[in-house]
């Protein structure tokens, strides 16, 4: 086997996914039930608020937690399927994991951690060592293999973690917030060329992160999951057109509202009524992003506009400008930027005016 070459095993007929499964685990009063497929060469990034599930669903594909019902099927093998007493452990499993902070055996070099997995799928040691060069040149780290872990920074030890977790060809590759550890700086380069090893990689890829930007730049598509569940799953450009939750919303950046349309009116729950560039009838969502909300001293007039009177509650940086949540009929969020804050002279609990045109509010059926 070269590198690059995947253990796929029995590889599933065209079409079907390498990754089949239906997570199923009880933890007391929480129930993980997340049907999960991905295809070949697939990237699914899998995200949540703290507690959704997300550290049970790896745990469980990585065999380090049994299912307490459904299946996970891998390349057409079942590794877990408790109606059928199938239980495969941990290291007979073709699975690669990245973890949050890589887990590097700190007495052996690079060279070492990245043969281990190998070793351990049955090659003898000169193969694995030879291998294990091979992928940590491939990651860029030829001068870096006799280091120890303690040796290398943060972002050379995060490729070593992923040289090690691809060097057994998995059918699966789980990674495990993978960037978290990094500062801001080498998380956009090792994002970067993460995105390149995991274009390469042939087999399926879960990404569990709370990082929108990863899964943005690094995943095919998003399974969102909220309390065990999954609330929402699609391409990128479809959760960040359409959040279905208040938790998607704020991971997207968008003021998010759920009412009854008719026309070009929109009825929220609290009586307040918008009104959108789109026409519906019936349930709704709105959206509109932070920097759609204008912020007067008075009440503005002019054209199709929404306006309201709010009461500013909190006042924060973000990037470039500052995002001010305001309370009042509806809670929102609006992004201004410095100078008009100052000109405005926004401060906590300052009475306000906000404005969104109609044709910045986007509404789709809630159905
Ligand atoms: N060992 C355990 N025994 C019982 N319940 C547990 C155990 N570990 C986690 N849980 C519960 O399972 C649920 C899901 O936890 P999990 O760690 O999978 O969430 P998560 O999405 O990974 O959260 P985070 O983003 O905070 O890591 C939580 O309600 C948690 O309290």
């Amino acid at each position: 086997m070269t590198v690059g070459q995947t253990v796929l095993g029995a590889a599933p007929p065209l079409g079907v996914p390498l990754l089949d499964a239906h997570l199923v685990v009880d933890r007391g009063a929480f129930r993980l039930d997340l049907p999960l497929t991905i295809d070949p060469g697939e990237v699914v990034a899998l995200l949540g608020p703290n507690g959704a599930g997300k550290t049970t669903a790896l745990r469980t594909l990585a065999g380090l937690l049994p299912l307490s019902a459904g299946h996970l099927t891998l390349a057409g093998r079942d590794l877990d399927h408790p109606g059928r007493r199938v239980w495969t452990p941990t290291e007979r499993r073709p699975i690669g994991v990245v973890f949050q902070d890589y887990l590097l055996f700190p007495h052996l070099s690079a060279l070492d951690n990245v043969a281990f997995g190998p070793r351990r799928h049955g090659m003898n040691r000169h193969q694995a060592r030879h291998r294990a060069a091979e992928w940590l040149a491939r990651m860029g780290l030829t001068e870096h293999v006799r280091r120890k872990p303690r040796q290398l920074s943060g972002g050379q030890a995060q490729r070593v973690a992923l040289a090690r977790a691809l060097a057994v060809a998995p059918a699966l590759l789980l990674l495990d917030e993978p960037l978290a550890a990094l500062d801001a700086r080498t998380r956009l380069d090792t994002r970067a060329q993460l995105q390149q090893h995991l274009a390469a990689h042939a087999g399926a890829t879960l990404l569990v992160t709370h990082d929108p930007l990863d899964a943005l730049v690094l995943a095919d598509r998003l399974v969102i999951i909220e309390h065990g569940h999954v609330v929402q799953e699609g391409s990128a450009a479809t959760i960040t057109a359409q959040p279905r939750t208040d938790y998607v919303a704020r991971l997207v950046g968008l003021n998010l509202y759920r009412g009854r349309a008719t026309g070009h009116s929109i009825l929220l729950a609290d009586g307040f009524r918008l009104t959108t560039g789109d026409q519906h009838d019936g349930e709704v969502f709105v959206a509109f992003p932070p920097s759609a909300v204008a912020l007067h001293p008075g009440q503005p007039d002019g054209s199709p506009r929404n306006t309201w009177p709010a009461t500013i509650a909190g006042i924060q940086r973000h990037g470039d400008n500052l995002r001010i949540q305001l309370t009042g009929p509806i809670e929102v969020a609006a992004d201004v930027t410095p100078a008009a804050a100052a000109q405005l002279r926004l401060t906590p609990g300052q009475p306000v005016w906000a404005a969104v045109k109609a044709a910045e509010t986007r509404a789709y059926p809630a159905g």
